[in-house]
């Protein structure tokens, strides 16, 4: 049975996304607002992340490829209706060019959907698969290579376009315009591919702004929620509400994290190791408050005053305490492997994580301290400013409770 309960209990089955062709698209005029730090190197990446997916696979974790998952939805309909609007009904194509553009669509395969949905249309594509008799307002006052479906070079972060809490699945609503139309293919996955059929919506894009990167399962029953740059104190409120009431959760905990790109997830500050460990960046580790949100009998949520969030986390999983794995860098080691995401790990059971080997000097804490490192290179893919979490989707983990 689907589902994850923890950051934790032994992987099952993740969802990833090969890097491909939308990374091709990332110019040095476009890449800022595509949110990359630069143009990768795209063979590089997708050797990288081959290495990444077989270092889970080697360790009999079943890897989904997100485009697979994508190109077997969009047989259904409803599910290619609803992502082609998406796409065309974005305020930068107009009514014209989107009836055009509707028209090719409507002619491709699943496949070449798949690709075109992920990789964007540019205008000279197009006209050359469908020529123009008297061209409209908009094609007319566009650059041959500029986007009428925009790229989506951030779907490799999979993370945070859908998260899982306990056996149901929050599609989430990214606040960043470059990644908006991202939860309308995973939106799309989970309704309508077979193999997650009946699975309820934690939830909807359509909500306010929450990103799977900031949304961290300490235990069963108790999620904690990061909010800065991208999930909102609004998003958080109505997240809480829906994993409370919906008996997913008994505590939430709402993190405020700077509004900084460096710090733009939770996962960028600190990931779950062990059961009660976490690796945490050492120049916030005990800086970081947290606000436990209950549901009072009326229904109503309540919000504790704030805390300092690893108090407040342990209380709220019945624990003693929750250690930081203490990597005792200096500050500014520590700024450097904060930046390359050397505190966003994945794990794969209880004290085994996956991390990114350039951040040699946090691995080594992480060893020492009884961690198994499965390091893999990154050189191509951080530029993306994503680690090994950002880049899975945990579907399926053992549960910790028996
Ligand atoms: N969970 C994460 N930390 N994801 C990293 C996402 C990086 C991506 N370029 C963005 O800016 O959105």
């Amino acid at each position: 049975m689907a589902g994850a309960d923890s950051e934790v209990g032994r992987l099952r089955t993740v969802m990833l996304h090969r890097p491909g062709h939308e990374l091709r698209r990332l110019t040095p005029r476009n890449n800022d607002r595509l949110l990359f730090d630069g143009i990768p190197w795209v063979d590089r990446a997708q050797d990288e992340h081959d290495a990444f997916a077989a270092a889970l696979t080697d360790r009999g974790v079943e890897v989904l490829y997100l485009a697979d998952l994508l190109r077997e939805a969009l047989t259904v309909p409803q599910a290619r209706h609803d992502t082609v609007e998406y796409a065309l009904g974005e305020p930068h194509v107009g009514d014209r060019l989107a009836s055009r553009a509707r028209a090719l669509l409507g002619d491709l395969d699943e496949a070449e959907l798949a690709e075109v949905l992920i990789s964007g249309l540019r205008h000279d594509e197009l006209s050359a698969r469908r020529p123009m008799l008297r061209p409209g307002v908009v094609s007319s006052l566009a650059s041959p290579e500029d986007f009428v479906i925009d790229p989506l070079p951030n779907l490799l972060f999979t993370r945070d376009s859908s998260a899982w809490v306990g056996p149901q699945v929050a599609v989430t609503s990214l606040a960043m315009p470059a990644r908006r139309r991202e939860t309308s293919l995973t939106k799309a996955i989970y309704q309508h591919h077979p193999r997650f059929a009946g699975t309820p919506l934690a939830y909807q894009p359509e909500l306010e702004h929450v990103e799977g990167g900031d949304v961290l399962l300490l235990a069963s029953g108790v999620v904690a929620v990061g909010t800065g740059e991208r999930t909102t104190p609004a998003g958080v409120e109505r997240l809480a509400g829906r994993l409370l009431r919906a008996g997913l959760a008994h505590t939430v905990l709402a993190v405020p994290i700077a509004q900084e790109r460096a710090t733009m997830h939770l996962d960028t500050v600190c990931t779950m190791v062990d059961v009660d460990a976490i690796v945490m960046y050492p120049n916030v580790a005990h800086s970081l408050q947290a606000l436990a949100i209950t549901l009072n009998g009326e229904d109503v949520l309540r919000v504790d005053a704030a805390g300092p969030f690893l108090d407040v986390a342990a209380r709220a999983m019945g624990i003693e305490r929750l250690h930081v794995l203490d990597t005792g860098l200096d500050p500014v080691t520590a700024e450097r492997e904060q930046w390359d995401d050397g505190n966003n790990t994945l794990a794969l059971a209880p004290r085994v994580a996956v991390a990114y080997e350039r951040n040699s000097e946090t691995n080594t804490r992480l060893e020492a301290a009884g961690i198994e490192v499965v390091a893999i290179a990154g050189s191509e893919l951080g530029s993306g400013r994503g680690g090994p979490r950002c880049m899975s989707c945990p579907i399926e983990r053992d549960s910790l409770t028996p």
